[in-house]
């Protein structure tokens, strides 16, 4: 991992009326790293998450992305253009209902050939070759490619999400509770095949979960969230194993008691 954060933001504030969902937030994330943010319901996870993507704006704080030239970036400072350049080729966006992620009009092979396309690709046997290859790299048979992606199961579309956003090799992608929805032996599929995938493409990736054993199994380190503050953060197995906070001690105890 190099030394210069991908992904770096700095006292990150926003309030929705009396409620700071995000009071004076920092965090970075490096090449190659997989981060997790747990917290409880309403800790606001997924609020930082849409700030760290630039999908909502602080009042307070900073992102800076650098880009593979090394260049930082103002995240909230980039045109509505450039943030949307950004969102189809460097970064990638794992939402918890697929169909946020996905076109449901449009076939499964269609739905990976597009975002190639948005990066430039044209050749049609070069996308159906890609589209190919991506189902069955994430265990769909290849010969659903025509298919509808309102005909696959729920865990299907999370597959099918996850090709489409990892089909243009993404430097960095963040995931809001991609196991979220489904059923247990269903996650635990998607959570193997994704550390592999994470593995392979040698992703950094920012991970909203409540599930810590998702968190365990996919993450370096750990950020831990409550009422907007992070409270603690470290190596995974650091903060799972003795954690700091009171806070963390009652997550980690609330999931060895279930
Ligand atoms: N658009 C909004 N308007 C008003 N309040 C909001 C809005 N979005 C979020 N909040 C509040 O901000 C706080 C943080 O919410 P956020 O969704 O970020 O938490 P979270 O940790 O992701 O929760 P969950 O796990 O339930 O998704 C919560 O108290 C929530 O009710």
């Amino acid at each position: 991992m190099s030394d210069a954060p991908l992904l770096e933001a700095r006292g990150l504030s926003l309030r929705y009326g009396p409620i700071a969902a995000l009071d004076e937030v920092g965090i970075e994330i490096h090449p190659g790293e997989v981060v997790a943010i747990v917290g409880e319901s309403g800790s606001g996870k997924t609020t930082l998450l849409r700030v760290l993507s630039g999908l909502l704006r602080p009042e307070a704080g900073s992102v800076t992305y650098r880009d593979p030239e090394g260049t930082p970036h103002a995240v909230h400072s980039m045109g509505e253009a450039a943030l949307r350049r950004l969102h189809r080729s460097d970064w990638g966006f794992v939402h918890q209902n697929p169909r946020d992620g996905l076109r449901m009009g449009v076939s499964a092979g269609g739905n990976i050939g597009e975002r190639l396309m948005a990066t430039g690709a044209r050749h049609y046997g070069g996308l159906r070759a890609a589209a190919t290859e991506w189902l069955q790299r994430v265990e769909i048979d290849p010969s659903r490619i025509d298919t509808l992606p309102g005909k696959f199961s729920g865990g299907m579309q999370q597959r099918l999400q996850i090709a489409r956003t990892l089909v243009t090799h993404p430097r960095l992608v963040f995931m809001d509770e991609p196991t979220g929805g489904l059923d247990v032996s269903v996650q635990a599929r998607l959570l193997d095949l994704l550390r592999t995938l994470v593995a392979e493409l040698g992703l950094a990736v920012l991970l909203v979960t409540h599930d810590i054993a998702a968190a365990r199994l996919l993450a370096h380190r750990l950020l831990v969230m409550r009422h907007g503050k992070v409270v603690e953060q470290g190596l995974t197995d650091r903060v799972l194993d003795d954690p700091q906070h009171e806070y963390t001690q009652l997550l980690v105890a609330s999931v060895l008691a279930a």
